[in-house]
């Protein structure tokens, strides 16, 4: 891929998980910057991948050719406004990470920049495992696209969306779903500590079996999942009756109500900011 210069505004939880992926990927340090109003953040980055960093969002944006705007969505307006009034953004690639911001609002915020693509990364791309969903405008090139596409692909899968409103579904999926997922391994490990089994062993036996369970789902797109959960439910056995147990207490329903509270969480969110 192409190695733009980079700068990341905002150097949080998912900067570093995009910055770290790049960089375990062989993207040239040197052409990644990241800005942040305070200093451990960046610090740590600086040490870790050898980036360069600034404290000032302006010196950041002048060296670069692509944006990433990775600040919380409440304060990207006036991050945003700032920066349009000290720094040149003609002829820059924006690429936002924030959810419920879009695309049109973005662009107001940047004093009417329209290059900007939307992106819903999710923290497993620290590991380079990581599930990005993107939408780019009409307006947006075949190469600032190819680029944005590269760039989420160095940190895990990508998969684009032809209308906007289908981030909110990628949110749902994908952005927000691995903390339901931390939240059901911490209710199993809790159960496994009643058990009996202490702490370490207790989250060992349930982090090994989601994570071997996850692989068989990888390693298996042949299968529907429903015939992987079949081929652990002996017939009369103790996963049937775990699982009845579920379905008896509406895990569909728990599950979906779940994702629609989070497009929902993320439409509130396009008219809040
Ligand atoms: N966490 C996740 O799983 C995901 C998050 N997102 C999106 O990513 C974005 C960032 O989230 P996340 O990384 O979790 O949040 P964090 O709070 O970890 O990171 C945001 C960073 O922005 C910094 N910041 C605050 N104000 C400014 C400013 N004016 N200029 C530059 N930096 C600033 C903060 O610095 P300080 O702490 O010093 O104030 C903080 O380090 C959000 O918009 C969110 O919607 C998208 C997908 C997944
Ligand atoms: O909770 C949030 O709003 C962000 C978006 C997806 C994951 N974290």
């Amino acid at each position: 891929m192409q190695h733009r210069h980079i700068a990341f505004i905002g150097a949080g939880n998912m900067s570093r998980s995009i910055i770290s992926g790049m960089c375990n990927s062989g993207y040239p340090a040197i052409n990644i910057i990241a800005s942040n109003p305070s200093m451990p953040k960046l610090d740590a980055l600086k040490s870790d991948f050898s980036i360069q960093i600034t404290q000032q969002n302006q010196q950041a944006v002048e060296q670069a050719q692509v944006v990433v705007l990775a600040v919380k969505p409440q304060l990207m307006e006036t991050m945003c406004a700032a920066l349009k009034d000290s720094v040149a953004l003609d002829g820059k690639l924006f690429i936002s990470i924030a959810a419920g911001i879009d695309t049109a609002r973005l662009s107001e915020m940047l004093g009417g920049q329209n290059n900007i693509i939307r992106t819903m990364p999710n923290t497993p791309s620290s590991l380079g495992k990581g599930m990005t969903g993107l939408y780019a405008p009409s307006s947006v090139s075949q190469q600032d696209r190819e680029y944005a596409g590269d760039l989420m692909s160095q940190v895990g899968e990508i998969a684009w969306v032809e209308k906007e409103s289908m981030i909110n579904g990628v949110i749902a999926a994908a952005g927000s779903s691995p903390a339901y997922f931390y939240a059901f391994l911490e209710a199993m490990q809790k159960e496994t500590q009643n058990q009996g089994f202490d702490q370490q062993t207790a989250r060992l036996l349930v982090q090994q079996a989601m994570l071997g369970a996850a692989e068989m789902v990888c390693h298996n797109p042949q299968l529907e999942i429903s015939e992987l959960r079949a081929q652990v439910t002996s017939k009369g056995g103790t996963t049937a009756k775990a699982v009845e147990h579920f379905q008896e207490n509406g895990i569909d329903k728990l599950v979906s109500g779940a994702m629609r509270a989070a497009v929902t969480r993320a439409e509130e969110m396009a008219k809040l900011f």
